[in-house]
């Protein structure tokens, strides 16, 4: 299997014309995000994952964080920030369903996770 390289790729602009993943990507490209599960949302096919946190506090840095990466790369995920608990969606609006920058920036978000962790065990 291809070393995980989903995370340094950059997202496309994409376009309301622009192509679903194909179920053979799907299977592909899920691999490189095993942590993540393909779920289904009014028809609307998305990738969602829960991450863990000690805290609040924790969890809404990684919010932010996440956030910040979405701004950076002009695509936006659906974020619920709870005590100890974010779970993330990444989908494309335009195309209702997933497109290759949906796991680039799921690949982005796990990168964001360990770092948040390891300050909090080192604070
Ligand atoms: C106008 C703006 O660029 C678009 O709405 C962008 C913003 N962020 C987005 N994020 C996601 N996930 N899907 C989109 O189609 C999308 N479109």
């Amino acid at each position: 299997m291809t070393e995980n390289n989903l995370s340094e790729e950059k997202c496309v602009a994409c376009r309301g014309d622009a192509p679903k993943v194909s179920s053979q990507e799907k299977v592909e490209l899920i691999k490189q995000i095993p942590q993540w599960r393909i779920v289904e949302k009014n028809g609307v096919e998305m990738l969602e994952r829960a991450y863990e946190f000690p805290d609040f506090a924790s969890a809404l840095l990684f919010t932010e964080r996440v956030g910040r990466l979405a701004e950076q790369e002009k695509h936006h995920p659906s974020l619920l920030t709870e005590w100890g608990k974010v779970t993330v969606w990444w989908w494309t609006h335009k195309i209702h369903g997933l497109h290759r920058n949906d796991f680039i920036m799921a690949a982005k978000t796990d990168s964001l996770y360990q770092p948040i962790l390891k300050d909090y065990v080192e604070s």
